[in-house]
């Protein structure tokens, strides 16, 4: 069974509609700072759904509380249908709601292979004895291969992970997050530090990601979050600004003067039309 092939138990509730991420009532106060302020959105099972807004918006929180990497001074989180406000990050990953690192989490010295073995192996609950019987093992590889290949590193296999580029690590991690079998992925501004061509190659992985698996997605590289994102929310000064499609944030005034503060808004969206 690869990552695209997992039962609906594996993806939260079976068949269930509604969102596939819901935050209600969001807050995170450090002190008397409202880094994140009362946010409600949900995120539609299979959406590639990108949070973006200006520096000290309240994104990099907004995805910490999400992820559960830090409690939430008030509201909820919910996955599938289930309030994880309660649960820590690993708890969280258990049930599906599995994030990727913005610093690298990889074993360098192992191989991209290893790295994505490992967390397929954690994934069967194996860990003492990882290798068991040949057949297993065989499966197990394959599963790992086809992790790599669908993010286009089958080739880079071999290579330690610690040699491999700065895009290529970064691919790297999201094959090992993708190797937990996620039903909801949530990547952390993984276009940080990328190259021009390293973020329009991460792009086409973004794209080649399972379907059923759920994106959200906090970058900065707008031109990553538009060549993307299906849905995007916008937030300012940690409240909630908009959740559209691109179309409406690319239209929205408040967007605009959210991110420049000024009305002179011409150079901020530039689709590949030039507009
Ligand atoms: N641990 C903390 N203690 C105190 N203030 C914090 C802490 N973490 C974040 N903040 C503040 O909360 C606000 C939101 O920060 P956050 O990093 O979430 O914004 P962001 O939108 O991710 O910004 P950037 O785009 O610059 O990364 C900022 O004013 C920031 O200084």
């Amino acid at each position: 069974m690869t990552s695209g092939q997992q039962t609906d138990s594996a993806r939260g509730a079976p068949g269930a509609a509604g969102p596939a991420l819901r935050v209600e009532g969001l807050s995170r106060h450090f002190g008397s700072l409202r880094a994140v302020d009362d946010v409600s959105f949900e995120v539609a099972p299979g959406s590639r759904h990108a949070v973006i807004g200006p520096n000290g918006a309240g994104k990099s929180t907004l995805f910490a509380l999400v992820a559960g990497a830090l409690p939430a001074t008030s509201g909820s989180v919910w996955l599938h249908g289930e309030d994880v406000t309660s649960l820590t990050e690993h708890g969280r990953a258990r049930r599906g709601l599995v994030r990727t690192f913005q610093h690298s989490s990889l074993f360098l010295t192992a191989t991209a292979r290893e790295n994505v073995l490992l967390a397929v192996q954690r994934r069967h609950g194996i860990q003492a004895r990882p290798w068991g019987a040949v057949r297993r093992r065989r499966a197990l590889l394959e599963e790992a291969d086809a992790v790599l290949e669908r993010l286009f590193l089958h080739r880079r296999s071999g290579q330690a992970a610690g040699a491999l580029s700065h895009g290529e690590r970064r691919q790297l991690e999201v094959a090992v997050a993708l190797a937990t079998s996620p039903s909801v992925l949530l990547l952390d501004e993984p276009a940080a530090g990328m190259s021009p061509a390293d973020t329009q190659a991460f792009q086409e992985i973004v794209l080649a990601l399972p379907s059923d698996v759920t994106v959200l997605l906090v970058e900065h590289d707008l031109d990553l979050v538009f060549g993307v994102a299906d849905r995007v929310t916008v937030m300012q000064l940690g409240q909630h600004l908009l959740t559209g499609d691109p179309a409406q944030v690319r239209a929205s005034d408040a967007v605009q003067k959210a991110y420049l503060g000024a009305e002179d808004t011409s150079e901020l969206f530039v689709d590949e039309e030039g507009g």
